[in-house]
C-alpha cells in the first residue's frame, strides 16, 4: 500500500432515495490515513448509506466525496474502477459465492485489476495467486484454500471477506456491521484482524457497529449519526460513555438499550 493513502473527505453530502427518504443530510466528514473510525447510531440513522456512498455502491444526491483527493462521485469508467479499488468493502452477510472455493472468493477481489474476460476465465497471474495465499494466511485460513465457502463458519466467512478485500490492495476498508451475528469470541477474532490491518499497515478503517462496547474498545474516533446527520464526532480519548444516551435517544424516549450497553461497557 502506498504511503499517505487512505484519506477520505466528504463535503456537503446528501442522499435522498428515489422514494423520497432522506438517507444522509449535509454530511461534512474528513477521515485521515490510519484512523479507525466507528460509526454508531440507531437503526435507520444512515450508517450503511454513508459507507455505500463512499465507494459509490450508490450515488449521492448532492456533495462531493474525495478518496485520496479523487472525486468518486463524478468519476466513471476506468477512473471510477481505480478510485473504487482503494476503498474495499466488507459486508454484514459476507457476500461470498457460497458454492465457490475460498480461493475463488478471495481472487474475486482482484478482478478489478484485470480485463473482464480474463477475470471471468480465472486467468490470474502467479503473483496474484501467491497474493491470495498470503492474504488468506494473514487471516489464518490458508488451510481452507480449497474448501467451499458454504462449509465455513460465519467468522471464517467474514475473514475470507477480509482476505478478498485485501486483494484490492486498498488504503481504506469500509466494514458494514461486519460482526453482527457473530458470537463474542468470533467477533474478537474478526475485530483483531481489522485492528492488525489498521496498526500494521496503517489502513484506514471505517466500521459501522451497533455495539457501543465494541466502538469503545477498538475505535480511535467515534462518529454518531442520527436521522442522516452527524451529531457526534470525537477522538476516543474525549469520548464519555454518557454521550451515547443522546445519540440513541429516540423522539419521546428517555432511555435506550444501546446507551445502557454503553454504560455497562
Ligand atoms: N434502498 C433504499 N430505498 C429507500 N430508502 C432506503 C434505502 N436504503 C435505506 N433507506 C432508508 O434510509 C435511511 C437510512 O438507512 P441505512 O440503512 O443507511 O441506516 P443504518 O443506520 O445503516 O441502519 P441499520 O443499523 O438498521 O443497518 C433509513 O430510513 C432507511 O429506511
Amino acid at each position: 500500500m502506498t504511503a499517505n493513502k487512505g484519506n477520505i473527505e466528504l463535503t456537503k453530502v446528501s442522499k435522498v432515495y428515489p422514494n423520497g427518504v432522506v438517507g444522509l443530510k449535509d454530511i461534512n466528514l474528513k477521515i485521515n490515513r490510519g484512523e479507525f473510525v466507528m460509526i454508531v447510531g440507531l437503526s435507520g440513522s444512515g450508517k450503511s448509506t454513508l459507507l455505500r456512498a463512499i465507494n459509490r455502491l450508490h450515488d449521492v444526491s448532492e456533495g462531493q466525496i474525495l478518496i485520496d483527493g479523487q472525486d468518486i462521485t463524478k468519476a466513471s469508467g476506468d477512473k471510477l474502477h481505480k478510485i473504487r479499488r482503494s476503498a474495499a468493502m466488507i459486508f454484514q452477510n459476507y457476500n461470498l459465492v457460497k458454492t465457490s472455493s475460498v480461493y475463488r472468493n478471495v481472487m474475486s477481489g482482484r478482478v478489478g485489476y484485470y480485463p473482464a474476460w480474463k477475470g471471468a476465465l480465472g486467468l490470474f497471474t502467479k503473483e496474484d495467486q501467491e497474493l491470495a495465499a498470503a492474504n488468506l494466511d494473514r487471516v489464518n485460513l490458508l488451510d481452507k484454500y480449497y474448501v467451499k465457502a458454504r462449509d465455513l463458519s460465519g467468522g471464517q466467512q467474514q475473514r475470507v471477506g477480509i482476505a478478498r478485500a485485501l486483494m484490492q490492495e486498498p488504503s481504506v476498508i469500509l466494514a458494514d456491521e461486519p460482526v453482527s451475528g457473530l458470537d463474542p469470541k468470533t467477533t474478537k477474532v474478526v475485530m483483531n484482524d481489522l485492528k492488525k490491518l489498521n496498526e500494521e499497515d496503517g489502513m484506514t478503517i471505517i466500521l459501522n457497529v451497533h455495539s457501543i462496547g465494541l466502538a469503545l474498545k477498538y475505535a480511535s474516533r467515534i462518529v454518531g449519526l442520527k436521522n442522516g446527520q452527524i451529531v457526534y464526532d470525537k477522538p476516543i480519548a474525549e469520548v464519555d460513555k454518557r454521550d451515547f444516551k443522546e445519540i440513541y435517544r429516540e423522539a419521546g424516549d428517555d432511555s435506550s438499550d444501546a446507551a445502557d450497553d454503553a454504560e455497562e461497557a
